[in-house]
């Protein structure tokens, strides 16, 4: 199973679980999150969401094997029934808590889906990015208005324009993290933080999580609709064909040769 879940004590644990493709996300796995967190709105034993990598990577992105045999419109099902739209739909729009504990790369959607988020922990080994300019994409699910928003234009502009990744110190500093700890204190703490929200009154948690995000709730919506328009159109273009042959193929990719 690429994606772990279970729920103990109140907490959905999700895991990424295909650590020999860097926990590289298909459809498949995008469905299953999608499923347990549509699941867990409904399932009043949960009371917080925790979402997990291995302590060597968080996840590579979405893969780019998926992205290259997939991307095509299939006849009868709205782009927007797709599951990486499920599972971004069904992560921002949970009314209960949710704890991310990030170790190792967060790559592309692995660093846009913390935006997502309520409490974002990373471990001293973390690194982000959000490489889509580099594999001629655009940003996706609301990045472009939510990661400005955090850490300033001229910030964001480095790690969405050129593609920066950085490390966890400039991710707390940007306001992406809540707090940065060591490799093996993670887990417990992030554990321990959703293990108190779980003991917290539930309606409080909902009215006071809903609260925090409801002036951003139609941008986030606008946002997404734009991006997504966008980056579904430049995925089946040139550019990003070559950059993802050009990473299987293990070069730097060319894109000289387009306008
Ligand atoms: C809507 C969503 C959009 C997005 O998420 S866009 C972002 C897409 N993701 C990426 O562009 C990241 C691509 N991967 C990487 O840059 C690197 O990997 C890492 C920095 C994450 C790790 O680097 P290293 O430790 O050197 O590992 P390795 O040798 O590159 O990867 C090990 C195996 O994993 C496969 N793999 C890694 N990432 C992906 C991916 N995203 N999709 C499909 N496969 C992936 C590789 O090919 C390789 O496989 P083999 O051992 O056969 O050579």
């Amino acid at each position: 199973m690429d994606i772990l879940t279970s729920k103990a004590e109140g907490i959905l644990t999700i895991e990424f679980n295909r650590v020999e493709r860097k926990n590289a996300i298909t459809g498949v796995m995008y469905q299953a999150m999608a499923d347990a967190l549509v699941d867990a709105e409904t399932d009043d034993a949960v009371r917080a969401i925790l979402i997990v990598g291995k302590p060597e990577i968080f996840t590579a992105g979405n893969d780019l094997d998926d992205f290259m045999k997939n991307s095509a419109p299939v006849d009868g099902v709205p782009a927007d029934m797709r599951p990486v739209f499920q599972f971004m739909r069904a992560l921002s729009g949970s009314t209960k808590p949710v704890v991310a504990a990030v170790s190792g790369a967060a790559v592309g959607i692995g660093t846009t889906l913390l935006m997502h988020c309520d409490l974002v922990y990373a471990a001293d080994n973390a690194k982000f990015s959000m490489p889509f300019s580099q594999l001629g994409l655009c940003p996706e699910f609301a990045s472009s208005l939510l990661l400005p928003q955090l850490a300033g234009f001229p910030r964001a502009a480095e790690k969405l324009l050129l593609g920066e990744a950085f490390l966890a110190q400039e991710a707390y500093d940007m306001g992406l993290v809540s707090k940065v700890l060591p490799l093996e204190e993670l887990r417990p703490y992030a554990a321990r933080q959703a293990a108190k929200l779980v003991a917290l009154p539930a309606a409080s948690i909902r009215a006071t999580k809903s609260l925090m995000k409801r002036s951003r709730n139609a941008a986030i919506t606008e946002t997404m609709g734009a991006e997504n328009a966008l980056f579904g159109a430049m995925l089946l273009a040139p550019e990003a064909k070559e950059a993802f042959t050009a990473f299987f193929e293990k070069r730097k990719p060319d894109f000289s040769k387009f306008a």
